[in-house]
C-alpha cells in the first residue's frame, strides 16, 4: 500500500515552515540514519497512531514582488492537489481571513481532495477572534493550533489520518509492476518511455474504476503487466517547465510513493547531480526497487574503460544504493533500451522475493562462523534466529541477545552475505533487531 502524502499549503507567513519543523522535530518523526543520504526539509516521514505518511513542505515563496506571489501560490496549491492525499490548509488566526486565503480555498474546494483547515498562531486557550470567519472558506470546521508552541498538534494529526484512503484501496492488482520514471528535466525520460511503448507493447487505455488513468500509463508486454506511474507531466506535449527544482523533486516523491520500482534516469553528459542523490535517497528510504539508467550514451566518446569509470563515479556518488543495477542506454539510437524492461521485471521479482526460513538460517549461521559477531565488555552478540517478515522491500527480523551489541558494520556484513547468497539485486534490504526474551544471554 502506498504511503499517503500530506501537503501543507497557505499563503506566506502563516507558519507553514514552523508547523513542518515542529512535526519533523517531534519524536513522531522517524528518520532513519543512513550514511550518505542527502536530506533536507522537503519531506519528513511521520508516524501517528499506526499510520505512516510522508509530509511534504511545498516550500517558501520568495517575496520578490507583489504580483509574483499569487502565481506562485497557485502553483504551490496545484502541486499539492496533484500530489497529496490530504492537504492541510493553513491560515493565520491572528491576522484573520484575507483575500488570498479565499483564492487558495476555492482551488482546494474544487479539487475535491480532503482538506483540513488549520488556524495557526492561536497560542492561548482563547479562541481566535476571527475563528468564525474561517467558516466562510467552505472547508468545514477550522481547527485551532499553535505551531510555535506545539498546541493541538495531536488533534490536527488525528484529523489528517482520518482522511487517509482505506487500507487495501490499491490502484492496481498485485501482479502489475508499478514503475516510477524519475530524474531531472530533459534527461530523456519521455524519450525512453516512448521507445519502450513504441515497440509492440499494448497501451491499456481504459482501466475501469480508477482515477489514476489520466496520469498513469498502463501497458502489457506479452503476459506481463506494467504501469508507468504519473507520466502525465512527462508525456505531455507542451510542457510547462518546472522552474523550481523543489517542485520537480516533490513530483518525483509522489510518484515514488506509488511505485514498486524506480527508474532513475540520468544524463550521461551531466552525471549524478544533487537532485539525483535526493530522489535516489528517497527511493531508498521508501524501500523501493531502484534501477539507474544512464541515458544519452550515444553522446559520450568512448575509450577503454569509459563505462567502468562512469560506474565507479556512480557508486561513489550514490554509495547508499550500491544494490541498484546501472544500465547505459540511448533513447535516440535505441541502444539497450529494451534491456530496461527486462531489468524492471527482474528487479520487481527481487523486490518481492521470499527466502525460506531454513535456508536463511543456514546462511546466517554460516556467516557467523566465518566472521564472529562483535563483543563488548566480554559480552558477545548472538543471533539466535532469523526470519523474513515481509517483502517489498525484503525485511528480515534478527532475534538477538542484546541490541546494543549489533553494530552497523556487522549488520552490513550480514546484508552482504545475504546478497551474495540470494541476490536481491536492485532492492534495499531492511533489518529489524529484536531481543529475544528469556534467551540464552
Ligand atoms: N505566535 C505565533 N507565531 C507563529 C506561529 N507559527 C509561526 N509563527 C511565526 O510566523 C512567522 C512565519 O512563520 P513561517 O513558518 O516562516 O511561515 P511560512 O508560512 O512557512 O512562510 P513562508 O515560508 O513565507 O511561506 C514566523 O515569524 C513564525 O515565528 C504560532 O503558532 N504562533
Ligand atoms: N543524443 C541523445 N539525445 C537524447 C536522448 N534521449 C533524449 N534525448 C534528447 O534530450 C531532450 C530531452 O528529452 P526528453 O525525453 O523530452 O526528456 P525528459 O526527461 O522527458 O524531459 P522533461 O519532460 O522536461 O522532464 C530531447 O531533445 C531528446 O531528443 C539520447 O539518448 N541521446
Amino acid at each position: 500500500m502506498a504511503k499517503p502524502i500530506v501537503a501543507v499549503v497557505g499563503r506566506p507567513n502563516v507558519g507553514k515552515s514552523t508547523f513542518f519543523n515542529k512535526i519533523a522535530g517531534k519524536r513522531i518523526a522517524i528518520v532513519e540514519d543512513q550514511p550518505g543520504v542527502t536530506r533536507d526539509r522537503i519531506y519528513t516521514e511521520v508516524e501517528w497512531l499506526n499510520h505512516k505518511f510522508t509530509m511534504i513542505d511545498t516550500g517558501g515563496i520568495e517575496p520578490e514582488s507583489e504580483e509574483i506571489i499569487p502565481a506562485q501560490m497557485r502553483r504551490q496549491a496545484e502541486l499539492a492537489i496533484e500530489t497529496a492525499d490530504v492537504i492541510v490548509f493553513m491560515v493565520d488566526g491572528r491576522q484573520g481571513l484575507i483575500s488570498s486565503d479565499r483564492e487558495i480555498a476555492d482551488m482546494l474546494r474544487k479539487s475535491k481532495k480532503p482538506v483540513v483547515l488549520a488556524v495557526n498562531k492561536v497560542d492561548t486557550k482563547e479562541q481566535s477572534p476571527h475563528y468564525y470567519d474561517f467558516y466562510e472558506l467552505g472547508i468545514g470546521d477550522p481547527l485551532e493550533i499553535s505551531s510555535a508552541l506545539g498546541l493541538n498538534m495531536g488533534d490536527l494529526l488525528d484529523e489528517i489520518v482520518k482522511h487517509f484512503p482505506e487500507e487495501g484501496a490499491e490502484d492496481y492488482d498485485e501482479e502489475v509492476m508499478k514503475v516510477a520514471i524519475i530524474g531531472k528535466p530533459n534527461v530523456g525520460k519521455s524519450s525512453i518511455i516512448n521507445k519502450i511503448l513504441g515497440e509492440d507493447r499494448v497501451i491499456v487505455s481504459d482501466i475501469a474504476g480508477t482515477t489514476r488513468d489520466a496520469i498513469d500509463t498502463p501497458f502489457t508486454d506479452g503476459e506481463d503487466e506494467y504501469v508507468f506511474i504519473d507520466t502525465a507531466g512527462i508525456r505531455r506535449k507542451s510542457k510547462i517547465t518546472e522552474h523550481v527544482e523543489r517542485y520537480s523533486v516533490i513530483r518525483s516523491l509522489a510518484a515514488i510513493e506509488r511505485a514498486d520500482v524506480c527508474l532513475l534516469v540520468v544524463d550521461a553528459e551531466e552525471g549524478i547531480t544533487e537532485q539525483d542523490k535526493r530522489i535516489a535517497g528517497f527511493s531508498h528510504e521508501s524501500g523501493k526497487g531502484l534501477i539507474i539508467v544512464i541515458n544519452k550514451w550515444d553522446l559520450i566518446e568512448k575509450e577503454t574503460n569509459t563505462m567502468n569509470h562512469f560506474l565507479k563515479n556512480i557508486r561513489e556518488e550514490l554509495s547508499f544504493c550500491e544494490y541498484a543495477p546501472v544500465l547505459f542506454v540511448s533513447a535516440v539510437t535505441g541502444q539497450r533500451v529494451m534491456k530496461v524492461l527486462e531489468k524492471i521485471k527482474f528487479v520487481s521479482n527481487q523486490h518481492a522475493m521470499r527466502i525460506p526460513t531454513g535456508t536463511l538460517n543456514e546462511v546466517v549461521g554460516e556467516a557467523m562462523l566465518l566472521n564472529q559477531p562483535p563483543s563488548d565488555k566480554g559480552k558477545r552478540l548472538k543471533i539466535f534466529y532469523a526470519t523474513q517478515a515481509s517483502v517489498r522491500p525484503p525485511t528480515f527480523i534478527l532475534f538477538i541477545n542484546d541490541k546494543e551489541l549489533m553494530h552497523f558494520s556487522y549488520q552490513r556484513y550480514m546484508e552482504n552475505r545475504i546478497r551474495e547468497n540470494f541476490g536481491f539485486e536492485g532492492t534495499p534490504i531492511r533489518f529489524i533487531n529484536r531481543e529475544k526474551a528469556g534467551g540464552d544471554k
